[in-house]
């Protein structure tokens, strides 16, 4: 959270002319309800069942740069289907994760100490981010538009390579 995959992936998109789709903003057009409602009226299992599904469908019918909540690569189904999949992992460090996501209160896993939160999440996600990810870009201290940059930069060249092979 804080990353900024939604922003960049806006950015990527409008650099490549391709669309854009962000998982949560599909559960909550699926589900009619912000993220928050979903949390407190139905629970997480409830969410990351939507999301799961969100994630499957973008990922079939989508061809463009598509955002992922969060937690979206914790669920077994979801790292099997990004395989085969460009997949860049933003990553943020407990400092700058913080100053992004101000009170948090439209992120309900951060509700309540949201420095501890965040660093334990941070703590049990890295392992499974640096797996899953085909490319890592440090976000820390940059503006998204570098961010950006150096994406669009390392696939370029990965597709290139690609290409050549
Ligand atoms: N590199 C950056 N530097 C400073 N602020 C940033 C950067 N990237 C994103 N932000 C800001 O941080 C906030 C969170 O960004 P964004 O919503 O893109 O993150 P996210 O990774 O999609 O988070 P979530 O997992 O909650 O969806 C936004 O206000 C955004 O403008
Ligand atoms: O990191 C997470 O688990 C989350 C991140 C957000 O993108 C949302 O998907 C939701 O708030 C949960
Ligand atoms: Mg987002």
């Amino acid at each position: 959270m804080g990353a900024g995959k939604t922003t960049v992936a806006d950015l990527l998109g409008r650099r490549w002319g391709l669309s854009v789709r962000d998982t949560d903003h599909d559960v909550e057009t699926a589900a009619g309800k912000s993220i928050s409602d979903i949390f407190v009226d139905d629970g997480e299992v409830a969410f990351r069942a939507l999301e799961r599904a969100a994630v499957t469908a973008a990922l079939e019918a989508h061809a463009g740069v598509l955002a992922l909540g969060g937690g979206a690569v914790l669920d077994d189904d979801t790292r099997a289907a990004l395989a085969g999949h460009r997949v860049v992992f933003l990553e943020v460090g407990l400092s700058d994760a913080v100053k992004r996501v101000g009170l948090g209160i439209t992120r309900p896993l951060l509700m309540g100490n949201m420095r501890a939160r965040i660093k334990a999440l941070l703590d049990e996600r890295l392992p499974v981010y640096r797996e899953v990810a085909s490319l890592t870009v440090h976000t820390d201290g940059r503006t998204p538009q570098d961010v950006a940059d150096e994406v669009a930069r390392l696939v370029e060249a990965a597709e290139r390579t690609q290409e050549d092979a």
